[in-house]
């Protein structure tokens, strides 16, 4: 027997191990499975190249878990050690990668993916005592057993083994039971093996007998040891692709298409990615991407090497090349990281492009579960914009799809006002805004509809990108000022009318919750409605800009201000203005004209002080222009007064301000209630 001390520094690191691991102490099951798949993998190329000569014989790894004595064993037939090769692999390499380690991360332990170089004293972990029992495949080749119990002591001694290759024997810590536990061990090996590239067994299959479940002869093999990645792609059939989705992620539906990835140069990576299906109400997840390191999985967070918004999409990435034991900050900086995510990002911005020339109505099919994808994509990276812009689509209120040069040239005629700036109309809802929409139709212009989830940024995003453009909202305003081609007609009002008419309708509007009303004159046309309502698109912009972007809760909190325009030109109108003078102007005129009178005193006043130095306004002038305010106030009180009064009585007016306010919506509970009271009185 031969005893030794292990080159290490630190008296007794596996406490620190455990520590600094605390939350991965499962990898360590990884860690001896892969050792174990190296090892086999490494006695099969032995065999290839004629270095080894035997029998390779069965080279199942075995995972065997042992309840009673507290073991967890791994077992190959690999290659196994001789005892020079403990003391090197083991007692001097691998020990120098945990010293490695310790030194590198001891303050930022959190910060590493993987863990791998770790390696084999990830065991220590979760063991009290570890003993390795080996044979190496060499002609004469003794067995030998290494134990040791967590400190730098180990021991070496001869050993009984028929077999060629190794078993590694956890002693399992008492805090660490977990890791006895059948179904614990069978989920680890599911999550960390199941794609490793030699068989791995754990215990035997089950099959059901006489109402019992008894074991089988058949070994439980737990992963399959080609997954489809691995495959050349032109093997492959569209059933492949989706089967192997469906053993991924078992309750989802059926993917949109994917793409095989499969380079060499300047980097090794191979894999799939799928476009899911997305369920708009279903929260997106970004940890559906499984990264692998030669079939060994290594975690679903791959933010950083995939580019931010392809981790919305599903598969797995296989790479030998991603540095896995390094922190993440290092990762998003590391220039051959950088490379796989650009490559990642033309390969999927190319595949796309194919799928849009060679099936184009296919491609429109998708393009409403594809949408977000891009347009994510777009938002977030130039070089995908640069690549996209080609396939992305844009779709009118009819359902037809467009590219963004062919609905330019759909537009550019009839869409250019006389700045010429090219106005892209859209809609959000095709109910809510339908005769805003009818009314652009009525004019010969088109209508985009805008209802995704990323349009509000994306409006923005390409009103940068597309020379004088703008997109304004069918409801932004009144059809002849959303696209202004001659000058707008005037109302043929004069200021006192027009006045009198926006009183009459403001003093009926409803309050309602942070919403405040514009009322405004325009002529818009006999045939035009006799009221609408307006929302200005910067405004409405900005506001749903907040939701998305903290710090811009100023707009959040501001009331939602919409303009009410009533039309000069609409018979109801003139009529209501008619009948408004020939009731009111006994009452009015002499309001009138003292509001007339007291607004030439203000001006006056205004002038006179304009002209002397603030020290040098007397006290006595400075009462007379606030009584001359407070006098012209409340004359314009009494003339608001006197309109309300007329207009509560007018059922037209309630009647067209109800009409516009159903129109978008906004007449709810006992607004609605008196409007549907006062239409049935008006059809009596
Ligand atoms: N089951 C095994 N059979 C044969 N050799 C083994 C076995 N397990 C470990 N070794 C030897 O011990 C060495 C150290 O293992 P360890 O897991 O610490 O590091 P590694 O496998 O080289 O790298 P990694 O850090 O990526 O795991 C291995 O390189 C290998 O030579």
């Amino acid at each position: 027997m031969q005893k030794g001390n292990i080159g290490v520094t630190t008296e007794n690191i596996f406490p620190v191990i455990k520590k600094f691991l605390y939350s991965d102490h499962e990898i360590f099951l990884r860690e001896m499975v892969s050792n174990a798949v190296d090892a086999t993998q490494k006695i099969k190329t032995l065999a290839d190249k004629g270095i080894f000569k035997g029998e390779l014989g069965d080279l199942t790894v075995r995972v065997t878990l042992d309840e009673k004595n507290n073991t967890l064993t791994i077992s190959d037939r690999g290659i196994g050690m001789t005892e020079e090769e403990i003391d090197k692999y083991i007692n001097q390499i691998a020990f120098s990668g945990v010293n490695d380690f310790l030194n590198k991360y001891k303050d930022n332990a959190n910060a590493i993916i993987g863990h791998f170089g770790l390696g084999f004293y990830s065991s220590f972990m979760v063991s009290n005592k570890v003993e390795i029992i080996t044979k190496s495949y060499k002609d004469g080749a003794k067995a030998v057993k290494w134990s040791c119990d967590g400190s730098p002591a180990y021991e070496i001694d001869d050993a009984e083994k028929a077999d060629r290759g190794s078993d590694i024997i956890l002693h399992i810590d008492d805090d660490c039971k977990e890791f006895l536990e059948k179904a614990r061990i069978q989920s680890l090996l599911n999550k960390y093996c199941k794609f490793m590239p030699v068989p791995v067994a754990f215990g035997k299959k089950t099959e059901w007998k006489d109402g019992k479940q008894v074991e089988t002869e058949e070994d439980n093999i737990i992963n399959s040891v080609e997954p489809l990645w691995t495959k050349t792609p032109s093997t492959l059939k569209d059933e492949d692709y989706k089967k192997f989705y469906n053993e991924l992620y078992p309750m989802q539906d059926e993917p949109l298409f994917w793409i095989h990835l499969n380079v060499d140069y300047p980097f090794n990576l191979t894999g799939i990615l799928y476009f899911p299906r997305i369920k708009s109400n279903i929260e997106l997840q970004r940890n559906k991407i499984q990264l692998y390191c030669n079939q060994v999985f290594v975690t679903d967070q791959v933010e950083g090497i995939v580019p931010e918004f392809l981790t919305l999409l599903h598969g797995v990435i296989d790479s030998p090349d991603i540095p896995l034991n390094v922190s993440r900050s290092y990762l998003q900086s590391d220039r051959d990281v950088k490379k796989i995510s650009t490559y990642i990002t033309k390969k999927v911005a190319d595949r796309l492009n194919s799928i849009f020339k060679e099936n184009r109505k296919d491609y429109e099919s998708k393009w409403d579960d594809l949408k977000l994808f891009i347009n994510y994509g777009m938002l977030s990276q130039e070089d995908f914009y640069d690549r996209a812009k080609d396939f992305a689509l844009l779709k009118d209120v009819e359902g037809k799809y467009f590219t963004f040069d062919e609905y330019k040239q759909l537009i550019k005629d009839n869409q250019t006002d006389k700045d010429g700036q090219l106005i892209y109309l859209y809609a959000n809802n095709k109910e809510e805004e339908y005769s805003y929409i009818e009314a652009a139709k009525d004019k010969g212009y088109s209508v985009l509809l805008l209802d995704g989830q990323l349009d509000v940024p994306v409006v923005s995003m390409l009103e940068q990108k597309f020379e004088k453009s703008r997109f304004m909202r069918v409801d932004s305003d009144i059809i002849d000022r959303l696209i202004v081609k001659d000058d707008v007609k005037k109302t043929e009002l004069d200021s006192d009318q027009a006045d009198n008419l926006s009183a009459a309708f403001r003093s009926q509007m409803p309050k309602i919750n942070k919403v405040e009303f514009n009322i405004e004159v325009q002529a818009l046309g006999e045939n035009g409605m006799p009221v609408m309502i307006t929302q200005s698109e910067y405004m409405r912009r900005m506001k749903d800009i907040s939701r998305f972007q903290s710090g811009m809760s100023f707009y959040a909190q501001m009331p939602d201000s919409y303009s009410l325009v009533l039309n000069s030109d609409h018979k109801l109108i003139k009529n209501i203005l008619d009948d408004e003078t020939s009731k009111c102007s006994d009452a009015l005129n002499p309001v009138i004209s003292e509001i007339k009178g007291q607004q030439a005193r203000l001006a006056a006043l205004h002038q006179n002080q304009s002209k002397k130095k603030p020290e040098e306004i007397t006290q006595e002038e400075k009462d007379d222009l606030a009584n001359t305010e407070k006098a012209l106030n409340e004359q314009r009180e009494k003339k608001n007064q006197i309109i309300s009064e007329y207009a509560k009585d007018n059922k037209i007016v309630h009647q067209l301000i109800d009409l516009a306010l159903l129109q978008n919506g906004m007449l709810k509970g006992s607004s609605l209630d008196a409007f549907i009271k006062r239409s049935v009185s008006l059809i009596k």
